[in-house]
C-alpha cells in the first residue's frame, strides 16, 4: 500500500475540491499519472488510459459515467486464489501488462510488482494483503483481488472471497493440487464462487498437464472442462491449443506448424457459399458451446481448465478472455439479501487500510444502490452513521477520484473512521430497519430467522489465534503510540488480537502464525516508527476439565456501614467439545428471582474466571457452570457477587481433573525421495502423526498432523534437512487433548521456567 500513500502524498499539494467540475477530475488523474511517472522509471502506466480514458471527451458526463460505471453485465469481480507460490502475483502482473496498464512486466523475484504493495511483500516475495486492482479488458471492467497464499493470511482470502463473483484458481502444473489449494477451494465452495483453473508454470521442469488435471478431478472432486491443451511441457512448452476454436496458439515464432492435420481446407475460390455456411454454423456452435461452458461454470457443475506460463508470458491473454467469457457478471450471481434492500445502498467493507494523510481507506463491494462522495452512510455492525469524503476507483496501481459508483463495482472510500473490515454499509438506519423487516417477513415464510440476521450483519468469520507473545514499546512514554498503532492494525486485520496480561500488565499480541506476528512487528516499525520488543512466541494452549465437581463459597464483607453478603454453590462439568467458552446454567430455584444486574455480574464472573485456567493460566473451554444455590443479601454490590462467583469457579476448577488442550496442525511436506527418511524421522521426534505418503511426480508428499508447539521454526529445520529442496504447508486443524506424559512434561517445563524467573 506504500504505493498509494506515495501517490497521495504527491497529489496532496494539488488542492482538489470534490465540487470542482469534471475538467478538474481529469486534470487530477493526469497529475497522479505524472506522480507515478516520477516515482517509477520501470513501471509506466500508459497515459492513454488515464489522461483520456476511452469514451471520455472533454466534460462529457454521460460517457464518463459509462467508463466509471460500466454496464453491470460487463463487470467481472474476480479473485485469484492458489497455494503459496503458484504464481498469482506474476499472473496479475501479466494481466495489467496485457490490458495496457503497465509498460514493464513486474517480477516477484525482482520485487517490483504492482500488487504486492507493502515493503515486506516486495522483500519477501509473498502476498500478504490483498490488493484490489481495476483494469479493462476488451470492453469488460475487471476488478481483481489478489489474495495471499500463505496460511497465516487465510482470513485475507476468506474476506476477499465473499465480495467476488468468480475466481481464477492458479496451480503450479508440476505440483497439481497442493494443501492450500484445497483450503481455498473449500472456502470458494462455501461462498459458492464459480471458478476457472489456470495450470501455470507449464514451462517448469516436472510440469504435467495430465497430472494436474487428474489431481483437480481427484482431490478437488471437480469436473474439469479441458478448454486448452499444452503444446509441449516443461522445457518444450511452446504454446497451447484452443480446443473450442480448434486453434493453435504459439508464442514462439520458430516453432512447428501442426503438419499432423491432413484435412483440406474449404477454399473461398472453389466453395465460397459452402465456406460461408460452414463458418456461420461453426460460429453458432461455438457460441452455444461457450454459453454452455459459461452455464456449467456458473452452476459450479464443472470448472474450465486452461494452461500457460505467466513467467514466460504464454497463455495469459486467453485466460483473460476466459475470465470475461465464462465467469459471471455481478447480476448473474444470486445474492438473496438484495431483495431486502429494494435498490437502496448495500455494500460490504472487505478491507481497511490506513493512509498517513487521508486516514482510513475502506474498500467496499457495492451490491446495490449508488455511492457518491460526501454521502452519509449507516454501518449496521457498529450501529453508527458516518460520512465519506471521497470516492476512488483503485485503477491499476493508482486511485482515481470519481463522482459516483453503482452496484457491482468495487470502491475505495476516504473518510469512514468507524468502519472495520467485514462491516455492512447501508444508506441510513431506517433503510437498515426496513431491510430487516422485509428479511424478517421473508425468512419467517421459510422459517429461518437467524439466517436473515447473519446476512444483514455479514461479518467475516475470524479464526482463533494460535500464537501469542508480549510486545513492549521502547519506553513507557511510547505505550500510547503502540496502543494507537495496534488499534489501527486491528481494524485492518481482525485476525490480530490484542489483550492485556492481567498479571504483568503487558500488552499481548495474538496471531495466526509466526509469519503473521513477525509481519505485524515489522509494520509497527516501518509504518509507525516504533521499535518494539517481542517476548518469546508462545503457543495458545487451552484447558478443560474431565469430571464434574461442586464448590461453595461465601463472601461476607462490611464496607463502611454496609454489609455485603453472597453465598453460592455451583457445579463445573465437562461438555461436548466445540461448545467453546463456558456455558452458564441456573437451577430453577436460583433463576426464579434473580435480578438482571446480578445475572450480568454472574455471567461476567464466569467468563473472566474461565479466561485463566488453573494449570497454565490458559482459557478454559468446553465446560458448563451450573449455579445450584445463591443467596445475596439486599444492598450487596454486584462487584461482590462477581468476586464470590469468580472465586467459587476457581475453587471448582482446581478440584477437578484437568486436561491441557493443544493446537494441532495439519502438515503437508513435499520432499524428494532421497530426503524422505530424514524428514519422517524428524517428524516422529516432533510427535508427528503421519496419515499418508503420496507420490507426486518424482516427489513424495507426507501428509499428517503435528502439534503446533513442536513445529515452530520448522522452515529452517526442513531447509537444513533437505538442502532447501522440500516445501511444506501448515494449517490449524483442531485443539486436541495432550497425553498425560506430554502434559506433565509441559507443566514441569512451565513450573521450571516459573522457578527460574
Ligand atoms: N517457471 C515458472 N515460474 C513461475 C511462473 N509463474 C511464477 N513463477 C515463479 O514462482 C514464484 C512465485 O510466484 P508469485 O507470482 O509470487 O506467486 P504467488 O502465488 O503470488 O505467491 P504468494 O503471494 O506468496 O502466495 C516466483 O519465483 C515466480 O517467478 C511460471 O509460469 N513458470
Amino acid at each position: 500500500m506504500f504505493t498509494h500513500w506515495r501517490i497521495f502524498a504527491v497529489s496532496h499539494q494539488k488542492v482538489f475540491s470534490v465540487s470542482v467540475f469534471f475538467f478538474f477530475f481529469f486534470t487530477m488523474c493526469y497529475c497522479r499519472i505524472r506522480a507515478i511517472l516520477k516515482r517509477s522509471k520501470t513501471r509506466v502506466p500508459l497515459r492513454r488510459n488515464y489522461s483520456s480514458p476511452p469514451g471520455v471527451v472533454g466534460n462529457d458526463v454521460k460517457s464518463l459515467h459509462s467508463v466509471i460505471n460500466p454496464p453491470v453485465a460487463k463487470i467481472r469481480n474476480i479473485g485469484i486464489m492458489a497455494h503459496i507460490d503458484a504464481g498469482k502475483t506474476t499472473t496479475t502482473e501479466r494481466f495489467l501488462y496485457y490490458s495496457g496498464y503497465t509498460r514493464a512486466l513486474g517480477d516477484v523475484d525482482d520485487g517490483d510488482t504492482v500488487t504486492d504493495f507493502m515493503a515486506q511483500e516486495r522483500e519477501r516475495g509473498i502476498t500478504i494483503q490483498s490488493a484490489a486492482v481495476t483494469f479493462d479488458w476488451k470492453g469488460y471492467r475487471v476488478n481483481l483481488i489478489d489474495t495471499p497464499g500463505h496460511v497465516d493470511f487465510t482470513l485475507e482470502v476468506e474476506r476477499c472471497l465473499r465480495v467476488l463473483d468468480g475466481a481464477v484458481a492458479v496451480f503450479d502444473a508440476s505440483a497439481g493440487v497442493e494443501a492450500q489449494t484445497l483450503t481455498v477451494w473449500k472456502q470458494a465452495d462455501k461462498h459458492k464462487i464459480p471458478r476457472i483453473c489456470f495450470l501455470n508454470k507449464m514451462d517448469k521442469t516436472g510440469a504435467s498437464f495430465n497430472y494436474a488435471v487428474e489431481s483437480i478431478r481427484e482431490k478437488l472432486k471437480a469436473k474439469p472442462l479441458i478448454l486448452q491443451l499444452p503444446i509441449g511441457e516443461a522445457k518444450t512448452f511452446k504454446g497451447l491449443v484452443d480446443v473450442v476454436n480448434k486453434e493453435k496458439l504459439l508464442w514462439n515464432s520458430n516453432s512447428d506448424d501442426g503438419k499432423d492435420f491432413e484435412r483440406k481446407p474449404l477454399l473461398e475460390a472453389s466453395d465460397p457459399e459452402l465456406l460461408k455456411e460452414t463458418i456461420e454454423a461453426r460460429n453458432a456452435l461455438i457460441e452455444q458451446l461457450q454459453t454452455a461452458i459459461h452455464r456449467v461454470t456458473l452452476a459450479q457443475a464443472a470448472v474450465p481448465v486452461l494452461c500457460g506460463s505467466a513467467l514466460k508470458n504464454k497463455g495469459v491473454q486467453p485466460l483473460l478472455d476466459a475470465v470475461t467469457m465464462y465467469l459471471p457478471s455481478p447480476e448473474e450471481r444470486e445474492y438473496g439479501f438484495l431483495q431486502w434492500y429494494k435498490g437502496d445502498l448495500c455494500a460490504l467493507a472487505f478491507k481497511v487500510l490506513h493512509d498517513k494523510q487521508r486516514g482510513p481507506l475502506v474498500f467496499l463491494r457495492i451490491y446495490s444502490g449508488t455511492l457518491t462522495p460526501q454521502l452519509a452512510i449507516h454501518n449496521i455492525n457498529r450501529n453508527c452513521t458516518e460520512r465519506m469524503s471521497r470516492l476512488l476507483l483503485p485503477f491499476a496501481d493508482q486511485h482515481v477520484e470519481i463522482p459516483s459508483l453503482t452496484a457491482g463495482n468495487i470502491a475505495l472510500t476516504v473518510g469512514l473512521k468507524q468502519t472495520a473490515t467485514g462491516d455492512t454499509i447501508v444508506s441510513s438506519k431506517s433503510s437498515a430497519l426496513a431491510a430487516a423487516r422485509r428479511a424478517g417477513r421473508g425468512e419467517k415464510r421459510h422459517g429461518r430467522s437467524s439466517e436473515a440476521e447473519s446476512l444483514l450483519l455479514a461479518g467475516v468469520e475470524i479464526p482463533e489465534p494460535v500464537f501469542f507473545c508480549t510486545i513492549e514499546p521502547p519506553s513507557v512514554a511510547k505505550q500510547p503510540d503502540l496502543d494507537h498503532a495496534l488499534e489501527r492494525l486491528q481494524r485492518e486485520d481482525p485476525s490480530l488480537k490484542v489483550r492485556l496480561d492481567p498479571d504483568s500488565g503487558q500488552t499481548v499480541l495474538c496471531g495466526m502464525g509466526e509469519l503473521h506476528i513477525e509481519i505485524i512487528h515489522d509494520r509497527i516499525k516501518r509504518e509507525y516508527g516504533l521499535e518494539t520488543y517481542l517476548g518469546p512466541l508462545q503457543v495458545a494452549y487451552r484447558e478443560t476439565i474431565l469430571n464434574s465437581v461442586r464448590a461453595t463459597d461465601t463472601l461476607d464483607r462490611t464496607l463502611g456501614d454496609k454489609r455485603h453478603f453472597v453465598s453460592a454453590e455451583l457445579e463445573a462439568r465437562p461438555v461436548e467439545a466445540a461448545a467453546g467458552m463456558a456455558v452458564i446454567e441456573y437451577a430453577d430455584c436460583v433463576s426464579e428471582d434473580l435480578a438482571q444486574a446480578s445475572r450480568e455480574a454472574i455471567e461476567n464472573a464466569v467468563h473472566s474466571a474461565c479466561l485463566q485456567g488453573p494449570l497454565l493460566g490458559s482459557p478454559v473451554h468446553d465446560v458448563a457452570i451450573k449455579l445450584h444455590s445463591l443467596t445475596i443479601h439486599p444492598g450487596t454490590s454486584t462487584t461482590m457477587v462477581n468476586a464470590c462467583i469468580s472465586r467459587c469457579i476457581q475453587k471448582a476448577l482446581k478440584k477437578a481433573d484437568k486436561q491441557v488442550l493443544e493446537p494441532l496442525m495439519s502438515l503437508e511436506v513435499t520432499v524428494t525421495r532421497d530426503y524422505l527418511s530424514p524428514v519422517l524421522a524428524d517428524l516422529a521426534q516432533r510427535r508427528g502423526n503421519i496419515q499418508e505418503i503420496q507420490t507426486r511426480q518424482d516427489n513424495r508428499v507426507v501428509i499428517g498432523f503435528v502439534p503446533l508447539a513442536e513445529i515452530m521454526g520448522y522452515s529452517t529445520v526442513l531447509r537444513t534437512l533437505t538442502s532447501g529442496s522440500a516445501t511444506f504447508a501448515l494449517e490449524f486443524s483442531t485443539y486436541q487433548a495432550m497425553s498425560p506424559q506430554d502434559q506433565s512434561t509441559l507443566l514441569n517445563q512451565r513450573s521450571g521456567v516459573a522457578q527460574v524467573l
